[in-house]
């Protein structure tokens, strides 16, 4: 080893050292924090995304922000598992996009639980077997989840923090080479959103659409002439070759997931908050109902209209708005629209996602 390397590496080991001993101290900090809130809510969201945002914009380089912000989610992550070590369900199985928002968002000190469908996940939640759910809302090409938004209506849980995941879609196969698929397996969101490369690259190659990504790479791991479309992370889980990354057609597909407990979130400082209401059926009413944002200087960020499942033509809308419902301008909306709409459900305020 040359002299020059040796040196750096004794310099990079000293770092470490005193890295190690603040990264204690800051457990013990944390630990600390924990028996003051004996009886009270140990995860924050409002408070890890002041630490994240802080460290954004105090990181010097030459690490990027997201850099920073990653290595930091672990920490937090592995400090509140001191406190109290968490549960969070996710749409499974194992390897699915909702397992990576599970976990960029909680941290890998977190234990993910997979449960077969988004009604499962929600009930998990509802009945205290998980501490949170997440569960995906929205993706960038596909528009919205219909079922969470449906179960958003009824639910006793809070949205108390959002993430968002770049979907970014594999061709995995067991043997390390593209030639002799036979066949190819995938959800039929994932088949649709790498339909053009799967045309140029894979013609004539039959398609099978399955109920998960995940599932797909379970199925490619055991038979030798399929392969599957699937997320990187499916890959190690399954024992897959990663033939090819991001071979989805539009390359900013992303999705956008809820995270959901039993509270929401105190203000941060950028929050959002999300709510769903309903017209009573007279003209100009759907019009009313955005009044109250307009007068008080609230934006709105998404509107989504959905059937009630009461009456034939009856609707319900999803809003998201900027601001905290603690928050002076969203407060006073709020108190308005009460005496406009015929049901008002109030999902939650939580922090814009950092990550
Ligand atoms: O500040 C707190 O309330 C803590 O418990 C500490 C800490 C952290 O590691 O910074 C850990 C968990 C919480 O979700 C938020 C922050």
């Amino acid at each position: 080893m040359s002299d020059a390397l040796q040196t750096l590496r004794q310099r990079i080991d000293a770092v470490d050292d005193e890295l190690l001993r603040l990264l204690a101290q800051r457990a013990r900090l944390a630990q600390e924090v924990g028996r003051l809130k004996q009886g009270n809510l140990f995860y924050r969201p409002e408070r890890e995304a002041q630490v994240l945002r802080r460290i954004k914009a105090a990181n010097p380089g030459p690490l990027s922000d997201e850099a920073v912000a990653r290595l930091f989610r672990e920490i937090m992550s592995a400090c509140l598992a001191l406190e109290q070590p968490l549960r969070v369900a996710y749409l499974g199985p194992p390897g699915t996009f909702s397992q990576a928002a599970a976990v960029k968002h909680f941290g890998h000190a977190a234990q993910t639980v997979d449960c077969p469908s988004i009604d499962d996940v929600f009930r998990q939640a509802e009945a205290g077997m998980v501490d949170y759910a997440v569960v995906p809302v929205e993706n960038s090409t596909e528009g919205a989840i219909g079922r969470t938004l449906d179960l958003l209506l009824d639910t006793s849980l809070k949205i108390c923090g959002e993430t968002v995941v770049r979907v970014h879609q594999c061709l995995l196969r067991r043997e390390p080479v593209r030639e002799g698929i036979e066949r190819i397996y995938s959800h039929p969101q994932s088949l649709a959103q790498c339909h053009e490369w799967l045309n140029q690259h894979l013609p004539g190659v039959a398609r099978v659409p399955v109920s998960s990504n995940a599932e797909a790479a379970r199925l490619a791991a055991a038979e030798p002439q399929a392969a599957a479309i699937a997320g990187e992370m499916a890959a190690e889980i399954y024992g897959l070759t990663l033939l090819e990354r991001n071979i989805e057609d539009d390359p900013n597909n992303t999705t956008r997931f809820l995270v959901l407990g039993r509270h929401d979130a105190a203000p941060s400082g950028q929050d959002k908050t999300s709510l769903v209401m309903s017209a009573p059926n007279r003209p100009g009413a759907v019009y009313e109902l955005l009044g109250p944002f307009a007068r008080h200087g609230v934006s709105m960020t998404k509107l989504e209209s959905r059937p009630s499942g009461t009456a034939l033509w009856d609707y319900v809308f999803y809003v998201d708005v900027e601001g905290h419902r603690e928050e002076e301008p969203v407060a006073r909306s709020l108190s308005e629209l009460k005496n406009l709409a015929s049901l008002l459900k109030v999902l939650g305020s939580y922090p814009v996602a950092v990550l």
